[in-house]
């Protein structure tokens, strides 16, 4: 894999193999599937095999032969990362025959590891803080729904395949715009904020409270959740899973069953909306967005990107110094981005020198481990 790192190759040879081996053990497939995902496994993996394009019958293969164009016919290990683990996913749903017209057309592979998570007793209790919180200050009731959001970025379930450790509370951000977010959001008359989804499960439970709380104090007028297309990184959100989430908080009691009920009227009137754009399932960067995506994002009050690879493909995944400032590294990117990311790989950006020196010396794999978190913003207007 193209990473100077080396941090890519761990993903292909330790993270893949575990998640080829709990798919086949949470779906009955059969062994045309089981074959052909242990052989995207071997291929991907290989020092010598090349990426070869997506299935003629593949949805939007033709796009995908554009952005691949450098890539197909070259071994998957010189390919960039974030190309190559994008294209891995497209490659997986196509083993799993997610394309193809027949029983699993359409079926989310990842869709019992994430119902196994929804399922857990612990999760309403986890909610039990937000009885009380309307004591808070609101700036300090934000802060906390705000890093609940960013916390719950740690639950991922590709990361915890081969990891399940993170973050304790409290652990100090590595940058921390968040002061600064809430005067933003308090300045004028409420907008619209986006946010750019990352993973189902304990992560968007606490991403709709978030947003349920930006609806309810009329930080925001409206919020639109952007949703990947398709299974993507194991636990990526998909409309279904807004659905399934929103089921489960109903199933609370106290102010988090509130909230669900205030989001599906939200839902109800147009306040609150669901897309699923081609685009977030695209080994693209946010620099790169669509005419029209481009249009929404920009005219939205704020864009709350959420997670690891949102902030890969909004600052791009390369090996920056730390100490590059972020509105550098985001400067085409429009609107108002908010990154709150959990660290799950190398890069980083917009921290400062004495910050990056000091965590390679007392924590030398905090950039990947999980254990740091950060919020860092450029605010327009
Ligand atoms: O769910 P998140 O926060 O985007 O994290 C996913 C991350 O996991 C990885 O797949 C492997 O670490 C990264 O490539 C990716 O950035």
């Amino acid at each position: 894999m193209a990473d100077p790192g080396g941090f890519g190759r761990g993903v292909f040879h330790e993270r893949h193999p575990a998640l080829v081996e709990r798919l086949c053990e949470s779906n009955p497939y059969g062994p045309g599937q089981r074959s052909g995902l242990r052989e995207l496994l071997a291929e991907s993996a290989s020092d010598t095999a090349v990426v070869r394009p997506p299935e003629e019958t593949t949805p939007g293969r033709e796009q995908w032969l554009g952005w691949g164009r450098e890539y197909f016919g070259r071994p998957w290990r010189d390919v960039p990362f974030l190309w190559a683990e994008s294209y891995f996913y497209l490659r997986l749903l196509e083993c799993v025959g997610y394309f193809a017209p027949g029983p699993w057309q359409g079926v989310d592979p990842f869709a019992p590891m994430k119902a196994a998570e929804l399922a857990d007793p612990a999760l309403e209790a986890d909610t039990a803080w937000l009885d009380g919180l309307d004591r808070s200050a609101p700036a300090e009731a934000f802060r906390t729904l705000l890093l609940a959001s960013l916390y719950g970025n740690r639950a991922d379930l590709g990361f915890r395949l081969v990891r399940d450790e993170g973050a304790e509370d409290g652990v100090p951000l590595l940058a921390d715009d968040s002061g600064a977010l809430w005067r933003h959001l308090g300045g004028r008359s409420p907008g619209e904020v986006h946010v750019i989804l990352d993973n189902a499960g304990r992560e968007l439970l606490a991403d709709l409270l978030l947003v349920d709380h930006l609806l309810l104090t009329r930080r925001a007028s409206s919020v639109f959740l952007h949703v990947k297309p398709r299974p993507y990184f194991v636990s990526d959100a998909v409309t279904t899973d807004v659905r399934d989430c929103l089921v489960r908080l109903s199933s609370f009691g106290g102010e988090a069953g509130k909230a669900a009920g205030r989001l599906r009227e939200a839902a109800a009137h147009g306040r609150l909306r669901v897309g699923g754009h081609e685009f977030f399932c695209s080994p693209l960067g946010f620099g790169e967005l669509p005419a029209g995506l481009r249009a929404q994002l920009g005219a939205a009050r704020l864009c709350v990107f959420k997670g690891d690879l949102n902030y890969r493909r909004l600052v791009g995944d390369r090996a920056w110094p730390a100490t590059r400032p972020f509105a550098d590294a985001v400067a085409g990117v429009p609107g108002s981005p908010v990154a709150l990311r959990t660290l799950k790989s190398d890069v980083v950006v917009g921290l400062r020198r004495k910050t990056a020196e000091r965590m390679d010396v007392i924590r030398p794999g905090w950039r990947t481990d999980g254990s740091q978190a950060l919020v860092q913003a450029r605010l327009d207007g």
